[in-house]
């Protein structure tokens, strides 16, 4: 007969009542089995905790919550005179770096003229939502330009990766404190031609939280790691080893300019970079003033000055950063030049990172809640007027869900105020690139005439309520695409398969997981997906896209996560940009090996026999091998 057991709760209640000692003697007797012994260090450690709990009575527990609020009053009191001691850069926008500062040749609302081609020589600055000039012309620095902000950055690198983490990290504060106390300045110049509150999501809000990733966990991912030696060398000790790459030049587009800049200037100063960052033609102007703020922050901390170069131009400079000596190159743009970047960098073998277009699936599942995720439908296709490499484009949405996220899509996009992006009431501003709403009206043409229709917006000539915008050579109107809604849309229509950038939500209605599971992808971009959906369905829909990163029941939130690498599969570029991934692209990984037990070395083992097998020469048979 078995006998029998005695829950460990039981078991602890008795031993409570015991003194130590008898607790003790249990114990002894308990242990004579593994399992007997297991149930008594429970019961014993259940007792333990009774008598704490029965010594904290009322009183201490008042002492220990004082105790903690004077911690959480400590850790602040700290962290607000940490903060007060990171030194403070003065930058303020100057009056001619301020939106309608400037005052050009001609008078102060002297415009760039519709269609009017760029110079060869030089960078006209205007804001494309009132095509007012914004400053002088930024001149467009040739090849040997370019070479020479190199080798400028090259030494200063020399210097700096020489630094601690510590003092990249007060750097990094530096930079921390100047976006907290600029941020305004840095949305106002930041603009092309979007919102306020789009500029303080896109620029401010993840460039912060970049610096916080970074100042938290950047130098644990940097230091060397160990890896095993493995069985044969078992006394060695094996790590990699993140060294800097040296100079790493950055190709960006315009549509964030200040959070492209400083996004690989964030993680290439950490990993003890110099960065030269080509900025886009279409967003040269603000730079100017960012150019200012970073040199005066690494004066700040002591850092040599020349560690950042902002590289102006077309695409003359942008192959001098490819090919005129940057030990690698970030690359942030359209799939078009991505190839042509991917071409020249193999002449110099210089190692390339393609973060190109996107064309993201926002996958509404049978289960989905309409109220979470239509406000993220809108987000995701008009935030910044829908010129965001993640933003949504094709938007599958399940039968039972169709008509209602319809009608609820349709109310709030015919609401939409376009406008100056900076006037007050303004939801969706101007489109950056000449050319691009012609471009998304040819993609809007096509799929009404393949049988979609226009809910909402639709033509460029018109706001989203329908009014007529008059086009002319000075007006800007040729800029605003007004926000669209387009239904029964289908993938033989254009605006499926190429990248829009522009703001249209395109809805599909799907009937299963498993039908919008192969519309999302059947698709050449691979860059982010969103689905909403109960939390395991979504989850299990998510798995299954062909995408490089997923968001379930949120939008784009792999970006905000910046410990996540940022990147697509197919056109939409490979390696990865951000996240651990992305800084520890910032560095050659080398491998090193060392005996790992004191005293042993390693020698190759003299021969036992007369035949070596392994000294030089391997000896004749019969020779008696001497020491070299
Ligand atoms: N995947 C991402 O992380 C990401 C982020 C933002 C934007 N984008 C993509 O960027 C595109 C929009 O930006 P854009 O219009 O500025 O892109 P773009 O490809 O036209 O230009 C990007 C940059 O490349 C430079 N450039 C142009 N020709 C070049 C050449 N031959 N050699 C080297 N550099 C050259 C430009 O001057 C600019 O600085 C969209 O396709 C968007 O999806 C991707």
């Amino acid at each position: 007969m078995g006998r029998k057991k005695v829950p460990p709760s039981a078991l602890a209640k008795a031993l409570a009542k015991l003194p130590i000692d008898d607790a003790k003697k249990l114990l002894a007797v308990a242990a004579r089995t593994a399992r007997a012994r297991s149930r008594t260090i429970v019961a014993l450690g259940s007792s333990h905790l009774a008598r704490v709990s029965r010594w904290v009575d009322a009183q201490d527990a008042v002492t220990l919550a004082l105790c903690a609020l004077a911690c959480v009053f400590t850790y602040l009191a700290a962290s607000y005179v940490s903060a007060a001691l990171v030194p403070k850069v003065d930058v303020a926008l100057t009056d001619e770096e301020r939106r309608g500062g400037y005052d050009a040749p001609g008078g102060k609302s002297q415009k760039w003229k519709r269609g009017a081609p760029f110079p060869k020589d030089r960078i006209p600055c205007y804001d494309p939502g009132t095509m007012e000039m914004l400053g002088p012309d930024m001149p467009a620095m040739s090849a040997a330009d370019v070479k020479a902000a190199i080798a400028k950055a090259r030494i200063a690198q020399k210097q700096w990766a020489t630094s601690s983490f510590a003092k990249r990290r007060s750097l990094l504060r530096v930079i921390q404190r100047f976006v907290l106390e600029n941020q305004d300045e840095i949305c106002e110049v930041s603009g092309a031609g979007k919102p306020l509150v789009d500029a303080a999501f896109g620029e401010i809000l993840t460039t912060m939280e970049k610096i916080k990733w970074l100042l938290k966990e950047g130098e644990r991912w940097l230091r060397p790691e160990k890896r095993g030696a493995g069985l044969m060398m078992f006394y060695k000790s094996a790590r990699v080893e993140y060294r800097p790459v040296g100079v790493m030049g950055a190709i960006v587009p315009w549509n964030y300019p200040f959070h492209n800049v400083f996004n690989p200037l964030l993680a290439n100063v950490f990993a003890g970079n110099a960065l030269v960052v080509k900025v886009s033609e279409h967003a040269s102007w603000s730079s100017k003033y960012y150019g200012r703020a970073i040199k005066a922050c690494l004066a700040a901390v002591g850092a040599p000055t020349d560690l950042v170069q902002i590289v102006h131009g077309y695409a003359e400079a942008g192959g001098a950063v490819v090919t005129g000596g940057c030990d690698k190159v970030v690359f942030v743009g359209s799939t078009g030049v991505g190839r042509a970047v991917m071409r020249a960098a193999a002449e110099t073998l210089t190692p390339v990172v393609l973060e190109l277009g996107g064309k993201d699936p926002f996958i509404v599942l049978q289960d989905a809640d309409l109220s979470q995720c239509v406000p993220m439908a809108l987000r995701g296709a008009f935030q910044s007027c829908g010129q965001n490499c993640a933003g949504a484009e094709r938007f599958y949405v399940h039968a039972k869900k169709y008509d209602e996220f319809v009608k609820r899509v349709v109310a709030a996009a015919s609401k939409c105020r376009q406008g100056w992006a900076l006037a007050p009431n303004v939801d969706c501003g101007a489109m950056c690139m000449p050319n691009q709403a012609a471009y998304v009206q040819s993609l809007v043409d096509d799929a009404v005439a393949k049988g979609a229709t226009a809910a909402v917006g639709g033509a460029m000539d018109a706001d989203a309520a329908g009014q007529a915008r008059p086009i002319s050579h000075w007006s800007p109107y040729d800029r605003f695409y007004p926000p669209t809604v387009l239904v029964g849309v289908t993938h033989e229509m254009r605006i499926m398969r190429e990248e829009v950038f522009g703001p249209v939500l395109a809805i599909v209605k799907i009937h299963s997981d498993d039908e919008a599971v192969a519309l999302a992808n059947d698709c050449d971009f691979g860059l982010g997906s969103n689905v909403f959906g109960s939390r395991k369905r979504a989850l299990r829909v998510g798995a299954k896209l062909n995408a490089g990163m997923t968001t379930v029941n949120d939008f784009c939130a792999t970006y905000m996560a910046q410990s996540l690498p940022f990147g697509g599969v197919k056109e939409s570029g490979f390696d990865r940009f951000g996240g651990v991934e992305g800084l520890r692209g910032c560095c050659h990984v080398k491998s090193v090996v060392v005996d790992g037990v004191p005293g042993i070395r390693t020698d190759i083992p003299r021969p036992l026999q007369a035949r070596s097998i392994h000294w030089f020469p391997y000896d004749p048979v019969g020779v008696v091998h001497a020491d070299p």
